[in-house]
């Protein structure tokens, strides 16, 4: 287990140390510290798919993400509140983060109509009618009690127009505005502003710049790992990460794979969230340092070796290939829990061990070692 290194009352970051733009720190807050840089594990509908609370807390997570969207619709947010709030309601006694609405009501509902004032829609599981507006979705999250508060922001799909990334970047800050206002101040919580602005270097400077003249707790780099290439999103973290302030968190949204995080981790990235961990361990498929396994590939079927007996993890050591393979191809419940609890495990080792590098100083040899191990694929 980890030592709950010291809460405080504040929400502070500390920079422990720096190789090249990377940094390795903690955020701490009264609900508990955050080392970064961290992997959020996905809660979207107020539980981590397929895992207890404990098991995600044993294998190093600090933080979860939650979403204002899903828990508005189902079972909504004054129920949560009447209830004790989010962490009581799904046992999650550490740091909770939840994303504003934005993304997934423009990728999940129906019927949407955006305008100044926000965005109304119907819900993907009912049809009923819902309005989200910047101090809506301030306010709902405020009845979630979560630490981390996103704003309310507009996200383009890749590639889109010029003049379309403008439109949705300059309304995003309009609405950060608005959720500040609405956010007031919480000395234990944070709101964080999510820099927009599409492929557009300049307006994505643009973003930046107003964003961090606004003094908030930390900044997200949105509108990215929405289908553009890895080059791309690389370029837009270079473009943005000297305009954002050094000593606030960084989080990449939505992101990503194993290759993707060390790549934004060596750019100036702490926080990190992605539903890839947990979906793929559904269907069979897992991240290991040897790389990508597929579970379900024939190739696996007599196979009685764990998938890594070095692992830490008890479902990457104490079962066999074979057995995983059988579970996977007979849409077992077990299997689909077994192989999430690898992927994360996984996940938090490598953040774990991206801390240690950028401590050290070595992270550039860390990441060609990873990479080798990854290209040189399982024995
Ligand atoms: N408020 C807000 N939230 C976001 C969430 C995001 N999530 C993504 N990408 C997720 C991409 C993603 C989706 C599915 C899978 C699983 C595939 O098996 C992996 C990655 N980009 C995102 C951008 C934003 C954004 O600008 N604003």
């Amino acid at each position: 287990m980890q030592p709950d290194i010291a809460a405080t009352p504040e929400f502070t970051f500390k920079v422990a140390a720096r190789d090249g733009a990377a940094r390795t720190g903690a955020i701490s807050m009264p609900r508990g510290v955050i080392r970064t840089p961290a992997f959020m594990p996905v809660g979207t509908a107020a539980t981590v798919k397929g895992m207890y609370p404990e098991q995600v807390r044993a294998l190093g997570a600090d933080v979860v993400l939650g979403n204002t969207y899903h828990l508005m619709l189902r079972p909504g947010a004054e129920r949560i509140a009447r209830l004790g709030g989010l962490h009581k309601f799904m046992n999650w006694p550490h740091p909770i983060l939840t994303d504003s609405g934005g993304f997934q009501v423009m990728s999940l509902s129906q019927l949407r109509k955006l305008t100044e004032e926000g965005v109304t829609f119907q819900s993907h599981i009912d049809g009923s009618k819902h309005v989200m507006t910047p101090e809506r979705s301030v306010e709902i999250q405020n009845l979630l009690g979560s630490d981390i508060v996103m704003q309310l922001d507009e996200c383009v799909a890749l590639p889109c127009e010029d003049k379309v990334a403008e439109k949705a970047m300059r309304l995003s800050l309009r609405w950060a505005e608005r959720c500040k206002t609405a956010f007031g101040t919480h000395p234990g919580r944070a709101l964080f502003g999510i820099v927009q602005g599409g492929a557009v270097p300049s307006l994505r400077v643009e973003s930046a710049r107003e964003l961090a003249a606004m003094d908030l707790k930390g900044y997200a780099v949105g509108g990215l790992a929405v289908g553009e290439p890895q080059e791309v999103m690389l370029a837009m973290i270079e473009a943005v990460e000297p305009h954002l302030p050094q000593e606030k968190p960084r989080y990449l949204m939505g992101v990503g794979t194993p290759d993707d995080i060390v790549e934004a981790v060596s750019r100036g990235i702490d926080m990190f969230d992605c539903v890839m961990p947990t979906r793929a361990g559904r269907h069979g498929q897992i991240f290991t340092r040897f790389g990508r396994m597929n579970l379900k590939n024939a190739k696996h079927a007599e196979d009685p070796r764990p998938i890594d007996e070095q692992s830490a993890c008890p479902a990457a050591n104490g079962w066999s290939r074979s057995y995983l393979h059988h579970l996977v191809k007979a849409e077992e419940m077990l299997g689909k829990m077994l192989l999430t609890w690898v992927n994360l495990a996984y996940y938090q080792e490598l953040m774990a061990d991206l801390r240690g590098a950028i401590a050290a100083g070595r992270l550039a040899d860390f990441i060609a070692e990873t990479k080798e191990g990854w290209a040189r694929g399982e024995p």
